[in-house]
């Protein structure tokens, strides 16, 4: 359910004094008596205001505002009568804040038109927008995504809202004019000069407003006389806002597919009913289509949103990215006429113009990255997620909200379904369709009946499949094998540069970066050493810089080396390799995919980014080069992300009429995880997993939330994290709420840009009273900013580095 959130208005208006919290809890913890607005108006102030500024409680209109940046409010403004039939929730405004000048904007989450304050309030300057960018069922969502995530609401509403909209990227203000008849009669305009009569003839004639500069152009003068007889009151203007021309809203589909509609198979047809009969209930309902790989979700999707749009909806499809799979691009923009598709290599002006396409309705079907959840379609039908286990559905700085659970808080208030698709399920979804909260629909077969293929392990203790490189015997056979019948490979290592560590042999130093405490990846292109966690980077030093001595020494396998040993491997075939760093440009996935779907490319290796989604019917062989890298992390989730990455991996072959084979090496050939993904068995690990994690309430049984403090002196970080997660276990004890609190202690980056780091972690049945404790305990935290230390809460964490 959704609910108001913000109901504590503090009254000074002036910043707190010091303290640059990254964390900032402006919300009252539901426990406190929430009514309707009126009784709501009633407790807004802790303390009794100082005498010379009560004034009698008469009534006014009243909007409550937060901020972006610190300090967050909300905070209470009078509204002018000017504005007051204009403003509303998700409106932006102008206010005085504090001593700054020339005001602060601001966004209206509450309008009160007899309002009562007990305060003088200060006026609303101005306000921004003729229409709210944010109608009222988004504007409970950022209130919703502020009192769950923990973040300001305005810096939800910032991210709701891109800047490119909030700024109107791409738009020009132009004037029109526009002649009357009744103003401009024919005696007037024969009093006028040669050049206004024909303008003003012209206007009389055209019967459409025009900008000065197409005037001139018809009539053949300069702007003056029309600035004349608009002076004189003859030509009355108007102002818009207008896009600039160059915007296209298709994209060049050349990627060689053909349009095709199957015939459904029977799981199909089954999953389309159920989703049908989903949307036109018009109720909220979670849908998880399990599907495995090759199974045709994307057609299911598809027909499923053919038939919402007879109705005049539309649905939003997030995708992991969208340029990672420009083929489901394609086959959505075969299939519907209006696609908007959100990515992040547009630039502001384009996303400002899609954004506007969107809200003003002519948009069937958005498909975007996690943040096209927010996507303003006035008539939306469904939500839909693809790959719905994906890590990148969860943002990773603040608000650090999960796209999954945004959308089903949004479906909720409209009263829509959600439909969540994948091979792989998150085991929170999974859970839910045990527990009831979700449906299942299962396509349990590949299309056109082709087989899963054959999954072989290479056990890579065993001396005899070893080679000196990184490619096993077996392997290195099999896509020999694969190449002479002029089959495709797939070979997937998940890191990327060169080497991962760069060591000195005789004193055994390691080169780290001097911000992270973490070791630098050698890149051989330019000869760099990187750190992958922030941006250091140096020349990789010829010598140990320890002890001089000279034969430092590469070790550990990136995809560049990788690269290297293939090409030595197989002279005669055409690799190519994709990870980010050779995937920087715009468009570069697009070329290196058509390509290897053209044939042109026998071997594709790279990171997880070619792990995802892809549909190449030629793909015989799928190789996996090391299945254990993930499963080592210090993280309750390493087992399922390895199963997820070897199983939709895997899955990339077998999708033609040649059938295909995988061969995964690995140092843990008995690990539940690469068995389960060796049998592409998904029931089976999930079931059991379930089981390991119910052990430690680990999700999906309970929630976590994390607590991260960091600062620059290691000492008072760690003594401003102790005493956080003191008040936290004090609140929790006096609310006497079962909350598992594991640490402070460093974290596996125990250092992160220069900042030392401490997390604590917290565990509960639910998470309704983990988050209360949290917020509670951290109201009224502050940290001397001599101190420079900031802390994150981060609710249904991800990330445990
Ligand atoms: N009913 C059908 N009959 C024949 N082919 C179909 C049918 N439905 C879909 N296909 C085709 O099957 C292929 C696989 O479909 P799709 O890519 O949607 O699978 P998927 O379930 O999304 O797989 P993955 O999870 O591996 O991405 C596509 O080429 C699609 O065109
Ligand atoms: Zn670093």
């Amino acid at each position: 359910m959704l609910t108001d959130a913000c109901n504590h208005a503090p009254h000074d208006t002036s910043p707190p004094s010091g303290n640059a919290m990254t964390h900032d809890f402006d919300h009252d913890p539901p426990h406190r008596n929430r009514g309707d607005d009126a009784s709501r108006q009633v407790d807004l102030f802790d303390k009794s205001p100082p005498p010379w500024e009560l004034v009698a409680a008469e009534e006014t209109a009243i909007a409550r505002v937060v901020f972006s940046q610190s300090p967050h409010g909300p905070y209470d403004y009078a509204i002018p009568d000017a504005i007051r039939s204009h403003i509303q929730p998700g409106s932006r405004v102008r206010v005085p804040l504090g001593r700054r000048r020339g005001g602060t904007m601001g966004w209206c989450i509450h309008v009160d038109m007899a309002g009562k304050s007990r305060h003088k309030l200060r006026e609303i300057s101005e306000l921004l927008d003729e229409e709210p960018l944010c109608d009222p069922a988004l504007v409970r969502l950022v209130l919703w995504i502020a009192h769950y995530y923990q973040a300001p609401a305005g810096q939800v509403f910032d991210t709701l809202i891109p800047s490119s909209v909030r700024s109107s990227a791409g738009t020009k203000q132009k004037t029109y004019f526009r002649a009357d008849p009744k103003d401009l009669t024919e005696e007037i305009v024969a009093g006028l000069s040669p050049k206004q009569q024909a303008v003003a003839r012209m206007l009389l004639a055209a019967n459409a407003p025009m900008t000065a500069a197409q005037i001139s152009i018809q009539v053949g003068c300069t702007e003056d006389p029309i600035r004349r007889l608009h002076k004189k009151g003859l030509l009355s203007s108007e102002r818009r806002r207008e896009q600039n021309s160059g915007m296209t809203t298709r994209w060049q589909i050349n990627d060689g597919e053909a349009e095709k509609t199957h015939h459904l198979t029977d799981s199909q047809s089954d999953a389309l009913k159920q989703i049908n009969q989903a949307v036109e209930s018009e109720k909220t309902k979670v849908m998880l289509l399990h599907g495995v790989t090759g199974s045709g979700k994307t057609e299911v999707y598809i027909r499923a949103i053919e038939h919402l749009v007879k109705f005049g909806r539309g649905a939003i499809v997030l995708v992991p990215e969208i340029s990672l799979t420009p083929q489901t691009r394609g086959r959505f923009e075969r299939r519907f006429d209006s696609v908007a598709v959100l990515h992040s290599q547009m630039t502001p002006a384009e996303r400002h113009f899609q954004w506007q396409r969107i809200r003003s309705g002519e948009v069937q079907v958005v498909i975007g990255p996690r943040s096209a959840v927010f996507a303003p379609l006035p008539k939306l039908g469904l939500i839909i997620i693809d790959e719905e286990h994906d890590g990148s559905f969860k943002q990773d700085t603040q608000p650090r909200y999960h796209a999954r659970k945004v959308a089903i808080a949004r479906a909720n208030s409209l009263g829509i379904p959600v439909l969540l698709g994948s091979a792989t399920p998150s085991l929170e979804s999974w859970h839910a369709t045990r527990t009831g909260h979700a449906e299942r629909l299962s396509l349990p077969d590949r299309v056109r009946d082709r087989a899963m293929p054959d999954v072989q392990l290479v056990d890579m203790r065993i001396k005899d499949d070893r080679t000196v490189g990184a490619i096993s015997r077996p392997l290195h056979q099999a896509v020999q094998e694969t190449i002479h019948e002029n089959g495709q490979c797939i070979l997937l290592l998940n890191r990327r540069g060169f080497a991962t560590t760069i060591q000195c042999p005789s004193c055994g130093h390691v080169v780290a970066c001097p911000d992270c405490d973490m070791p630098l990846t050698h890149h051989r292109d330019g000869g760099k050493a990187m750190c992958h966690y922030c941006d250091f980077c140096i020349a990789t030093p010829p010598w140990c810089p320890a002890c001089r001595f000279d034969g430092i020494r590469y070790g550990g396998l990136g995809t560049q080396k990788l690269e290297v040993e293939v090409k030595a491997r197989f002279p005669n075939a055409n690799v190519a390799r994709m990870d980010s760093d050779t995937m920087r440009r715009p468009g570069s996935h697009q070329k290196v995919l058509s390509a290897f779907r053209s044939g042109k490319i026998d071997i594709l290796l790279g990171t997880q980014m070619i792990a995802k989604g892809l549909d190449f019917p030629n793909v015989l062989l799928v190789g996996v080069i090391n299945a254990d890298s993930a499963l080592h992390f210090p993280d309750f989730r390493a087992a399922e992300r390895t199963f997820q990455l070897v199983t939709q991996v895997a899955g990339r072959t077998g999708r033609g009429d040649r059938g295909g084979r995988v061969i995964v090496q690995t140092y843990s050939p008995e690990h539940p995880a690469i068995q389960a993904a060796s049998r592409h068995d998904y029931i089976g690990f999930a079931e059991d997993e379930l089981v390991n994690r119910k052990k430690y309430n680990y999700p999906p049984w309970g929630s976590v939330a994390r607590i991260i403090i960091r600062g620059t002196e290691e000492e008072t970080t760690e003594r401003i994290a102790e005493e956080l997660v003191g008040r936290i276990e004090a609140t929790r004890d006096l609310l006497k709420h079962e909350i598992r609190i594991l640490g402070p202690a460093p974290p596996p980056i125990a250092r992160l840009r220069g900042k030392f780091r401490f997390h604590a972690l917290l565990q509960c049945p639910e998470s309704g009273p983990l988050g209360e404790t949290i917020r509670r305990a951290c109201q009224d935290f502050r940290i001397p900013e001599k101190d420079d230390v900031q802390y994150v809460v981060d609710i249904d964490p991800m990330d445990m580095l």
